[in-house]
């Protein structure tokens, strides 16, 4: 584990949003950085943060964080590194003029993660994509991405099968939390005694966000895996948590037993760099018929485990199985953080970071 002598100073852009308040959740408490600038819209800047958000976190929020007044994006900020939680209506020139600025961006929003010099990272799942930073032109400044949070956990129940057996075909349905639409997001009338059978852009995104993550860089540019995905979404009333119903086609034949072994055995670089926030035990398979479910194994392991169970053949594929992630830690906030904590970790020296 790398030694941090002093906190690292970080800004959080969009810092009032759904996704902001699990960063000050998670960072709050966090071993190598500490929260120094907020960041939101016009309407929240020059106010005291606990004047200009709508709290919705089930800890308290942070005194010292309440007391800080929020900022635009054109301030002059300090922190070297900024998590972005902004809106992706506006992330794409916020992002782009912080970096130029050489701010280290390291962003939720999906506006930057097929350019092709932005790395999408999964630290499990393809931590050498982080090298793509050296490449950019954004000024002083780097961008990094992650990926949207139904397809952090479905490309994680992916990477040990891939690595072993080669995955060729993949279909997934999934059953979506409400906190991926935000907050309000999605409203009580539409969801109560009801399943939303749509999400935006989203069925899109999981057919071709593994395939950056589970291809490789040459140095040069990013070349995709070529597997075939057919994604389906739905939005359901649970709060957090997205379960996936899954059928893979793997290019290796393998037994049951095998996958299992895969996905249990499955260790990646954020566990032997012992990364603050890394998983110990990157994905949990269970063997009882019911399991996983959103309301018992998102929160495994600070809500940064993936849960797996009901391995199965399918008729038409080969096994299908279930899979559940937290989708605004692991699939978001969470995320983001890891990812800082590898490029710390990696490259904090040569950035200057440490
Ligand atoms: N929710 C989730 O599970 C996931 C979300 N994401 C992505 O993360 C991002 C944030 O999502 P979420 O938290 O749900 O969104 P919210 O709508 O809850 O929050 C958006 C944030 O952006 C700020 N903002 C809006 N316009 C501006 C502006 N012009 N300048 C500066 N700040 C601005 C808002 O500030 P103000 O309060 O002042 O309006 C607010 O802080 C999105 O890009 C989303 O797609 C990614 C993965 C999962
Ligand atoms: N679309 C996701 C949340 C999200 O914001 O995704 P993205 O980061 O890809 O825009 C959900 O509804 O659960």
């Amino acid at each position: 584990m790398i030694k941090i002598e002093k906190k690292i100073a970080v800004g959080i852009l969009g810092a009032t949003g759904s996704v902001g308040q699990k960063f000050i959740q998670l960072l709050s408490a966090h071993p190598w950085f500490e929260i120094n600038e907020l960041v939101a819209s016009d309407r929240s800047a020059g106010k005291k943060y606990n004047e200009a958000v709508n709290w919705v976190q089930d800890t308290a929020l942070p005194p010292a964080i309440a007391d800080k007044t929020v900022l635009d994006s054109k301030a002059s900020l300090k922190s070297r590194i900024l998590f972005s939680a902004l809106d992706a209506g506006i992330a794409e020139t916020i992002e782009k003029q912080l970096a130029a600025k050489g701010h280290i961006v390291i962003s939720n929003a999906r506006n930057h993660r097929f350019h092709p010099q932005v790395p999408l990272l999964i630290p499990e799942v393809n931590p050498d994509h982080l090298q793509a930073i050296f490449t950019q032109h954004f000024g002083d400044g780097h961008i990094i991405t992650n990926p949207n949070c139904s397809t952090t956990g479905l490309v994680l129940a992916l990477k040990p099968l891939h690595q072993r057996f080669g995955v060729r075909k993949v279909q997934v349905v999934t059953m979506q939390a409400l906190s991926g639409a935000g907050f309000p997001g999605v409203s009580s009338l539409q969801i109560m005694d009801n399943i939303i059978p749509h999400i935006k852009n989203e069925e899109a995104k999981m057919e071709t966000e593994p395939l950056k993550l589970l291809g490789s860089w040459n140095g040069q540019e990013f070349v995709h895996a070529s597997m075939l995905i057919s994604a389906s979404c739905n939005r359901v009333p649970v709060i957090d948590g997205h379960l996936e119903s899954v059928s893979v086609e793997l290019e290796k034949s393998a037994g049951a037993d095998e996958l299992i072994a895969a996905w249990e055995e499955f260790k990646a670089l954020p566990q032997s760099l012992q990364l603050p926030s890394a998983p110990r035990q990157v994905i949990h398979y269970f063997t009882e018929p019911d399991f996983p479910q959103p309301r018992l194994h998102r929160n495994l392991e600070g809500g940064m485990a993936v849960s797996v169970g009901r391995l199965r053949p399918c008729p038409i594929l080969d096994y299908k199985f279930h899979v559940l992630s937290h989708n605004t830690i692991r699939g978001a906030a969470g995320g983001a953080i890891l990812n800082a904590e590898l490029l710390l970790a990696q490259l904090g020296e040569k950035l200057g970071l440490l």
